[in-house]
């Protein structure tokens, strides 16, 4: 049976939001869910010892990942770890109005590092429900996963995350 893990950079929580609920429509069990910042220490020993892996960050700085993603990701893309036969979601929390100009753009880096690993992404869904000048997240025409915004759009939260676990589902083949 393949195992599912959940790994999230956050600092507020918010990102959590989504990691909660992919851990209750998942059946993922709470040590599988790693806080990067508090429970990351080796990408090998813990990235690696899931099938499937829904990554998730926030977003800072200009359009920056967590900083508690930082080591990791250049560590794979430093030391060319293999994530093939790996499957990838990304999500995280942004704000599309006071950070427009880099929407949720760490989905897009977690997304560029990974399959550049040789892990598959799934979980892309379609850019029209946002608005923002800019996101690294966007590709091949959709945003590469799902991302929410608390600050401006909190009320399409909840159908958001259920549309989106509905099209893993679907994915995964589940
Ligand atoms: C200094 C600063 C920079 C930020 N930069 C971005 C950004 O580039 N893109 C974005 O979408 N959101 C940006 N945000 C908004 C956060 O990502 C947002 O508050 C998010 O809800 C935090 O989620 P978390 O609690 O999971 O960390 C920024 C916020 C702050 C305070």
């Amino acid at each position: 049976m393949a195992k599912y893990g959940i790994f999230v950079g956050t600092a507020g929580g918010t990102s959590m939001k989504v990691a909660d609920v992919l851990a209750e429509e998942f059946g993922i069990d709470e040590d599988d869910i790693i806080n990067m910042e508090e429970d990351f220490d080796d990408v090998e020993e813990q990235l690696l010892e899931y099938d499937v892996l829904f990554l998730g960050s926030s977003t800072w700085g200009q359009g920056d990942l967590h900083f508690s993603w930082v080591d990791p990701i250049l560590e794979i893309e430093d030391d060319g770890i293999d994530f093939s036969g790996k499957t990838v979601a990304f999500f995280g929390a942004g704000d599309c109005k006071k950070h427009g100009e880099h929407f949720c753009s760490a989905l897009g880096k977690l997304h560029q590092t990974f399959t550049n690993a040789g892990a598959k992404a799934i979980g892309a869904i379609a850019k029209d429900d946002y608005k923002y000048e800019f996101s690294l997240a966007e590709i091949d025409g959709k945003f590469c996963g799902l991302g929410i915004d608390e600050h401006n759009e909190s009320e399409k939260t909840p159908e958001r995350i259920e549309q989106w676990v509905g099209l893993l589902k679907s994915e995964l083949g589940e």
